[in-house]
């Protein structure tokens, strides 16, 4: 016989404490009935509630846990409102206080047509309610608001946790659906998959198969087909191939299982892009947004390349100039420098590329020094009236990358995301109708910029300003989708100068001479010996871990801060992955103490001094994805007026408080991934190889971190491993089409017209929008 459900009957006193966005909360209960071996008369419940109101009675399921400080309590694993379950029961609970003008006569025809399950009838679909005698409009839209006010969370929580769907979760759902979560449970369960973070393919499959739908149903095969397509713009692309994405999607529904033939499949395309929500053309198939991202980028490119730069340059001028520049900086420009510097003044838009220490920057303080004097306006942000009336926008995609413009120049530099004035969810302020001022941009590390944010930015540039695009193209591509640096570069439709060769080297930079030698295919075994700069320390996986903390404890007592060395690895969840670094090198340089203050998480132990990564942009606290600060203090739920646990992060300029539910943003960042790394350099770079990371040692994975030391380099583990990564290309062809369209739209008028059609035609829906608004 199976054991009784334990359960607490009890009507809420009072809350003690809510926090509205977790719906979490702990209250007081007066205790009616249990099965539970309790006695008391009161009793204190926490758990995942929606709104719950005094005086009204629960139904409470889980588990007694002692509090050191408040004793016993009721854990809450669900719960229902203890609604009458009879008939009569149910007409006194309508015709109660809690709906007004709703008296017990039309309680009882109530209860009489829908009988007792009404209150879930009426609360999924009101127009049950429609034939009820005595209920006019306004007294059935108080009884259904506030059903679904008392009801609404209960229900759904109840409804998903019948198809096996947590509390968590289940919030989560409701948070985002509201009433509308059961529907689209019964109609599509697919849908969740886009909306709800953390919700499986399987999990929906496994709710449909149990709601009797089909798993050849179409609505399986186009979120199948979506699903997929979205995937793919994790993994860089920006199309894929109709072959491609059939194979994927047959794979993912299991498609010979479940009898999904080709045609079915076939069709729900066809049809899915004749409805918009995609884009094929020719045997590719987009999501809209990145068709649209593309094919908008292009037109921008063209829109700003199309009017030529007005002033002339006369070139003894520019000479003259560009010596008072080399004076001031005690170098002389190489032929290939002074050729960008000149091509850069002359030239609507263009590309500067080249390796480290190539003299990307030096050219860069030449062409705005060059470009003031012969235009004669001045580089003093004082000088003019207002910061709109300033000639040069200087931008980055990382808030570390634009200050290291900054420090190279003396001018302002803003992220790519402020420049434009993102509102942190999908609008950006700066657009073609309001666009950015001044004479010329210079957009530095442009190979992280990828498809979406590089149209965004391309649209708020008008047409007079002249664009520099600076970058490595060996370095990592986007994490977003697309190349679009390295497309531009290959499209051969924009200037480009290409700066080969290397002047830090000649100051004995042997970190700069293997970032070179990796570059050109040339590094051998032999050139891994160590230098002022540069130590190879061979070791095996099990010595890894102890390897790099020695490494870290001899740097920090040579005088370094552990916020200057930074170690670099690729993969988080490997026995010598960034978890595990940072978990080692935390119990170094910042153990458990007395007077450390610690919160725990799932998985991690927050500690005060703590060095940590934001992971998400947050405009909001002026906090970007891959910055990196320091915990600075730990406040509990009792000593602060939000009574909620608390860790502040102190970030380059500012303090950012996070709650316990916005501790996933952040991470520890003794190691971060070489993904992260990318725009940012540090003093001293740790960099563990080891065949654990074997699918990751790609030769531009591994040239990035390299290049990110500005001291010192210090690699750790498998020199074989590092040696056979160095010369393995990334094979993960990136599915992106700009090119033909730059060639095509350059080339092609038909083609052009057409695209603009499609463009204008799209243009009103255009702003603001995210691959999900396609879903
Ligand atoms: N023509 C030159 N003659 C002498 N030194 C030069 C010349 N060009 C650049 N340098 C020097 O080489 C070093 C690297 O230059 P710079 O910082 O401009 O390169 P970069 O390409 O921006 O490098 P990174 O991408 O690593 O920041 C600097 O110390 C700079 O002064």
């Amino acid at each position: 016989m199976s054991e009784e459900t334990k359960y607490i009957r009890g009507e809420l006193i009072y809350t003690i404490y809510t926090n509205q966005a977790e719906h979490f909360s702990i209250a007081k209960i007066k205790v009616l009935k249990t099965n539970e071996a309790f006695d008391e008369d009161e009793l204190v419940v926490k758990g995942y509630f929606g709104e719950i109101f005094p005086g009204e009675a629960y139904v409470f399921y889980g588990e007694f846990v002692h509090h050191k400080k408040f004793g016993e309590q009721y854990h809450v694993d669900h719960y229902e409102r203890y609604v009458p379950k009879t008939e009569e029961g149910l007409v006194s609970y309508l015709s109660s206080d809690l709906f007004p003008k709703i008296g017990k006569k039309t309680a009882s025809r109530i209860v009489e047509a829908l009988g007792e399950g009404a209150i879930n009838k009426i609360i999924r679909a009101p127009d049950v309610l429609k034939d009820i005698k005595g209920l006019n409009d306004e007294r059935r839209t108080i009884l259904v608001e506030r059903l679904k006010t008392y009801q609404g969370f209960d229900t759904v929580v109840v409804a998903l946790q019948k198809v096996g769907i947590g509390l968590k979760l289940a919030q989560k759902i409701y948070q985002h659906y509201q009433d509308e979560a059961i529907n689209i449970l019964e109609e599509n369960p697919y849908q969740y998959v886009f909306d709800i973070e953390g919700f499986g393919f399987h999990r929906a499959d496994l709710i449909a198969t149990d709601r009797g739908i089909s798993l050849n149903h179409p609505s399986r095969i186009r979120a199948g087909i979506l699903y997929v397509l979205n995937e793919s713009l994790n993994d860089g692309h920006v199309f894929l191939p109709k072959d491609l994405i059939r194979e994927k999607v047959n794979r993912l529904l299991e498609a010979r299982r479940y009898d999904i033939t080709d045609e079915m499949l076939m069709k729900e395309l066809v049809e899915m892009a004749e409805e918009e929500y995609l884009v094929e053309e020719q045997d590719r198939i987009y999501l809209p947004v990145s068709y649209y991202a593309e094919a908008g980028l292009t037109t921008q490119l063209k829109r700003i390349s199309e009017l030529e730069v007005e002033e002339t340059i006369v070139e003894a001028d520019l000479l003259k100039v560009v010596g008072e520049v080399e004076e001031e900086e005690h170098l002389t420009y190489g032929k290939v420098q002074y050729e960008a510097i000149k091509q850069a003044l002359m030239t609507k838009v263009m590309i500067l590329t080249g390796g480290p220490g190539t003299g990307k920057t030096t050219v860069i303080k030449g062409i705005l020094k060059a470009y003031s004097e012969l235009n004669d306006v001045s580089m003093k942000l004082q000088d003019y009236a207002k910061r709109s009336e300033f000639p040069y926008i200087l931008t980055a995609p990382t808030g570390r990358a634009a200050k290291r413009i900054t420090e190279s120049t003396g001018l302002p530099a803003y992220t790519i995301h402020r420049l434009l004035g993102w509102d942190g969810h999908q609008h950006f302020e700066k657009t073609q109708d309001n666009p950015l001022e001044g004479k010329m941009i210079i957009i530095d590390e442009f190979s992280m910029v990828d498809i979406f944010l590089a149209n965004q930015l391309f649209k708020a540039i008008p047409s007079s300003m002249q664009v520099l695009l600076v970058g490595d193209e060996d370095q990592l591509p986007s994490v977003g989708p697309g190349q679009v640096l390295s497309d531009l570069l290959h499209s051969h439709q924009v200037t480009q100068i290409k700066l080969d060769e290397v002047y830090r080297q000649k100051e004995g930079s042997k970190i700069i001479t293997l970032a070179h030698q990796i570059k050109h295919d040339e590094l051998t075994a032999a050139d891994l010996t160590k230098a002022s700069d540069f130590n190879f320390i061979p070791c095996q996986r099990h010595q890894l871990l102890h390897s790099i903390e020695t490494i870290v404890i001899r740097a920090i007592e040579r005088g370094f801060d552990i916020q200057d060395i930074q170690i670099l690895a690729p993969m988080y969840k490997t026995d010598v992955g960034i978890n595990e670094i940072n978990a080692r090198i935390q119990s170094v340089v910042n153990p458990k103490r007395k007077g450390a203050r610690e919160l725990h998480t799932k998985d991690t132990v927050f500690r005060t001094g703590d060095k940590v990564i934001q992971l998400v942009n947050q405009p909001e606290d002026n906090v970007f994805n891959g910055d990196i600060g320091k915990i600075t203090a730990i406040f509990r739920e009792n000593e602060n007026i939000d009574g909620e646990d608390q860790v502040i992060v102190t970030f380059e300029e500012d303090d950012v408080t996070y709650t316990r539910q916005d501790l996933l943003n952040i991470t520890h960042a003794y190691c971060i991934s070489i993904h992260k790394s990318q725009g940012s350099e540090f003093p001293i770079v740790v960099m563990p190889v080891d065949r654990a990371y074997r699918r990751m040692l790609r030769k531009n994975l591994l040239y990035t971190a390299m290049t990110r030391a500005k001291q010192s380099l210090i690699i750790c583990g498998d020199q074989a491993a590092f040696l056979e990564g160095v010369t393995t290309i990334d094979t993960n062809e990136r599915y992106t089409t700009l090119i033909e369209r730059l060639t095509g739209v350059f080339t092609d008028k038909d083609y052009r017209e057409r695209l603009e059609e499609d463009l204008e035609e799209q243009a009103l829906g255009d702003e603001d929008v995210s691959p999900f608004d396609f879903m």
